[in-house]
């Protein structure tokens, strides 16, 4: 076991932990002792402190500034190289592998001269090294890598790593001081996105998408019930988003979110290598497609043949049924 530490981005509002900073504390138990680092206002590391000791955080660095959130993005890079530093030589930075993740990661990595893994679905030490997993070509092969210099910048996909690491009672909370950065743009209003009662794309076990085949914006609903009754989130291919059926928030694939839920279903969706690069890591995939030779039956565990308009409806009073 590597006694030096892992640093882990926290992600986290409302005053709660998300939980692929869970998943990413237990990927860093498998690589050393898994530390968090927090960019906030006043008093949010201390806040948060027992919340991520719980979920294995030995160390809590506390980067905090009443202007955190005036920039984006420059100011997690610069906590997670003060961090770097406080913490000696880490065995590898931990992100989430979200937009934000893979930017912060990028620039990181350019900051430490470092090499930067992206997207990667399993961690390992092997000796004093950090190996990979990636699902590379559309997710045609799994491969492992390592970074030849520098210490290792990882983005991790959402819900691809299970287990927990060892909870930690108190954790360490250590403040950093990090100067503000005079030349980092600044944002003048932040209007979040709507996200509505059902969970966030990137990190939902349950992913029920939508493509061409549903063949509107008004019948986009059809795909909505069902995610509903699974308490799943709503995905889309690009053709979908193209088409202006669902906003591009919602696009899953290469150029869009990448999901690794227990249970992908795509309705109306081809299975272009674009759209598997985003979700074919997913633990099981059911496909429903009006055409039998369409290629997402390559990768699905469950095919349907059928009209989406049929089937989803059906399933969704199933299920609903079957609940009571
Ligand atoms: C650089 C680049 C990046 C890209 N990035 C992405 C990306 O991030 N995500 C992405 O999704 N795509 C991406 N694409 C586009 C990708 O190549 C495909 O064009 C797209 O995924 C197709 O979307 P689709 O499967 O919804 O549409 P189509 O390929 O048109 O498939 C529609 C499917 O619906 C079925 N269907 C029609 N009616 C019904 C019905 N009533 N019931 C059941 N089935 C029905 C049809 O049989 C068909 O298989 C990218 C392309 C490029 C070049």
């Amino acid at each position: 076991m590597n006694d030096r530490q892992v640093l882990v981005l926290a992600e986290h509002a409302d005053g709660a932990v998300r939980r692929v900073t869970g998943e990413l504390l237990a990927a860093a138990s498998r690589l050393g002792v898994p530390a968090a680092v927090v960019v906030g206002t006043p008093g949010t590391a201390q806040a948060l402190a027992a919340e991520l000791g719980a979920l294995g955080a030995a160390t809590v660095y506390a980067v905090e500034t009443p202007e955190a959130g005036a920039t984006l993005i420059t100011g997690e890079v610069s906590a997670l190289q003060a961090a770097v530093t406080a913490a000696g030589e880490p065995a590898a930075v931990l992100v989430a592998a979200t937009f934000d993740g893979r930017e912060i990661a990028g620039r990181l990595a350019v900051r430490l001269d470092s090499g930067v893994l992206t997207d990667v679905v399993g961690v390992a030490l092997e000796g004093d090294e950090v190996v990979t997993t990636q699902a590379v070509l559309g997710g045609s092969y799994q491969t492992r890598y390592r970074v030849t210099r520098g210490v290792p910048v990882v983005s991790v996909r959402g819900n691809a790593i299970e287990g927990a690491a060892t909870p930690v009672a108190e954790p360490a909370v250590v403040p950093l001081q990090v100067a503000a950065d005079p030349t980092a743009p600044r944002v003048l209003e932040t209007v979040p996105e709507e996200a509505g009662d059902r969970p966030e794309l990137g990190a939902a076990k349950v992913v029920v998408s939508g493509g061409r085949g549903v063949g509107s914006a008004d019948n986009f609903h059809v795909v909505e019930e069902l995610a509903d009754v699974l308490g799943g989130a709503v995905g889309a291919s690009r053709a979908a988003v193209d088409s202006g059926y669902y906003p591009h928030q919602f696009q899953v694939g290469q150029t869009g979110t990448t999901v690794s839920p227990q249970l992908y279903i795509a309705l109306g969706i081809s299975g272009a290598i674009q759209h598997r690069a985003g979700m074919q890591t997913s633990k099981t995939i059911v496909a429903v497609n009006k055409d039998a030779d369409a290629p997402i039956y390559e990768i699905a565990d469950l095919g349907v043949v059928g009209d989406l308009f049929t089937v989803a409806p059906q399933l969704a009073a199933a299920l609903k049924a079957r609940r009571g």
